[in-house]
């Protein structure tokens, strides 16, 4: 059975944000996954969960300065002392929501970086990634990474599922574990579900949107009916996380999830 989260950071943008929960709620979806909870003390965030049923499946630690371009300080060397707080802010979000799982955003390394820059971007990837791990794992949380496309995300650290994988290993926490977005896997790799296949065993969450335009998992060149046949085949148990900006308002492009649960 696919479980689908709704991406309040991208849909019923309609509503403020708290109105999302119950309006997520009323169309069907059982769990949400935004960007950032941290302008929200989590007794309000609880609250909105409680009131509506939801569950909370995913969010991201604090990003930096995400204003100023910054998407993620996972790799950034001289941010460490940052990171680990961050990672602590997260997972104190994460206990008081009840959430499973949190994404590090890796961040973004300059096109003309020379190799000396990117050897120390990695070795600090990895070492904030195993201490994420390592402090996720003593409160039962899983720690996420994600190969993000760099057409919308230009110059971001992790953008290929190979480079995740080989990452995954190199940190070699059981709890560290691959955040599979569709959109960007299709946009960086191709090859989907051979994608999805050699690397199951690995991930922890799935996010769908329509390619080339995000809206939609119906609008574009994905057709996700096999991939979602093929996660359930697989055994999938975890939550797939609908990331995309509707096409039209978000009620109205919702006819892709009736056999999901959606109710448009
Ligand atoms: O960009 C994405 O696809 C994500 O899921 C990140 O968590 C937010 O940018
Ligand atoms: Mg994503």
């Amino acid at each position: 059975m696919i479980r689908l989260a709704a991406n309040l950071s991208m849909l019923f943008t309609e509503h403020d944000f708290l109105g999302r929960f119950a309006a997520a709620q009323a169309v069907g979806f059982r769990g949400v996954e935004y960007l950032f909870p941290y302008a929200h003390a989590p007794e309000t965030l609880h609250a909105a969960l409680d009131e509506t049923g939801l569950e909370q499946v995913l969010f991201n630690l604090p990003p930096g300065d995400w204003e100023a371009g910054e998407r993620g300080i996972a790799s950034l060397p001289g941010r460490e002392a940052e990171f680990r707080d961050s990672v602590v802010e997260a997972l104190r979000y994460a206990e008081a929501l009840d959430c499973p799982r949190v994404h590090a955003m890796a961040g973004v390394l300059a096109p003309d970086a020379d190799a000396q820059t990117r050897a120390a971007h990695r070795a600090t990837y990895v070492a904030n990634l195993r201490f994420a791990a390592r402090e996720a794992a003593k409160c039962h949380r899983e720690v996420l990474i994600e190969p993000i496309n760099t057409r919308d995300m230009p110059g971001y650290y992790l953008s290929r599922q190979g480079q995740a994988m080989a990452i995954l290993e190199e940190v070699g926490e059981p709890n560290l574990r691959l955040q599979l977005d569709f959109y960007h896997c299709q946009i960086m790799d191709g090859d989907l579900t051979r994608q999805l296949e050699r690397q199951f065993e690995r991930v922890g969450h799935v996010q769908v949107a329509g390619v080339p335009q995000r809206h939609e998992p119906d609008v574009g060149e994905v057709h996700y009916p096999a991939l979602f046949a093929r996660l359930e085949a697989l055994g999938y148990s975890g939550w797939v996380g609908c990331e995309y900006r509707p096409a039209n308002g978000t009620r109205e492009g919702l006819g892709w999830g009736r056999e999901h649960g959606l109710r448009p």
